[in-house]
């Protein structure tokens, strides 16, 4: 199972997070974000992280050009796209490795399928689908967790990008959501910190150990 923490902004946090074994930890550059980190201390993150965790930068409608400028100087590699980028736009993103995020509810669940194949069409393969919660008037980060049950249900597995399942995953919840949706990954923002934006490495620490409990 691969494990992301998302929102980290501080190079001890970092670290604290790194120690636990995630595979990845998020740098959220979106204005808005409680999240938000700046540029600087995002490439001395990245700069310190181990080898083995892979800094993913998230962006919510961003320009191409900012989106160039911030990871060629942060030093990252994968995005991950948390607004309403089309893939149009994500085509544009040259060697880039993209994560899409796709925020679902009971009403829109129908249209993952024609979300995805319009990345296939537009030739972007993405490294992974990122389903978070549809919450009106948020691009993510709530805390809300998404329909479980339908996504398991809808996701086709075999044809389409790596599952990562994200929304209101915490350490009470990570199991049960991993029984009943058998995603490639997880991933956290608010579930485990102690404030917006610092994380906990006691909850990160339980969040990564049931996360990976019936696997690797
Ligand atoms: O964390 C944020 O503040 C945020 C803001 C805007 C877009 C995405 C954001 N975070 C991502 O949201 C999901 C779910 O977060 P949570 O676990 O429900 O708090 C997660 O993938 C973060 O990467």
């Amino acid at each position: 199972m691969w494990v992301k923490v998302c929102g980290l902004t501080s190079v001890k946090n970092a670290l604290q997070v790194c120690d636990t074994g995630v595979d990845a930890i998020g740098l959220n550059f979106y204005a808005k974000s409680k999240r938000r980190v700046d540029l600087e201390t995002a490439r001395q993150i990245v700069e310190s992280l181990p080898a083995n965790v892979e800094p993913i930068g998230l962006f919510v409608n961003h320009t191409v050009e900012e989106i160039q400028r911030v990871t060629s100087e942060a030093g990252i590699k994968t995005i991950q796209l948390h607004g309403d980028e089309t893939a149009e736009f994500a085509a544009q993103l040259g060697d880039l490795k993209i994560i899409r995020a796709i925020r679902i509810d009971e009403t829109n669940i129908k249209q993952l399928a024609s979300e995805i194949d319009s990345f296939r069409t537009a030739g972007v393969a993405l490294a992974g689908c990122l389903i978070d919660a549809n919450v009106q008037g948020s691009y993510g980060g709530t805390g809300h967790t998404a329909p479980w049950e339908m996504i398991a249900n809808h996701y086709d597995v075999e044809n389409w990008p790596p599952l990562i399942l994200a929304g209101g995953l915490n350490t009470k919840n990570i199991e049960a959501a991993i029984r009943m949706v058998q995603p490639w990954g997880v991933d956290t923002a608010s579930g485990v910190e102690s404030a917006p934006g610092m994380k906990d490495p006691t909850q990160v620490c339980e969040f990564v150990s049931g996360a990976t409990k019936e696997n690797d």
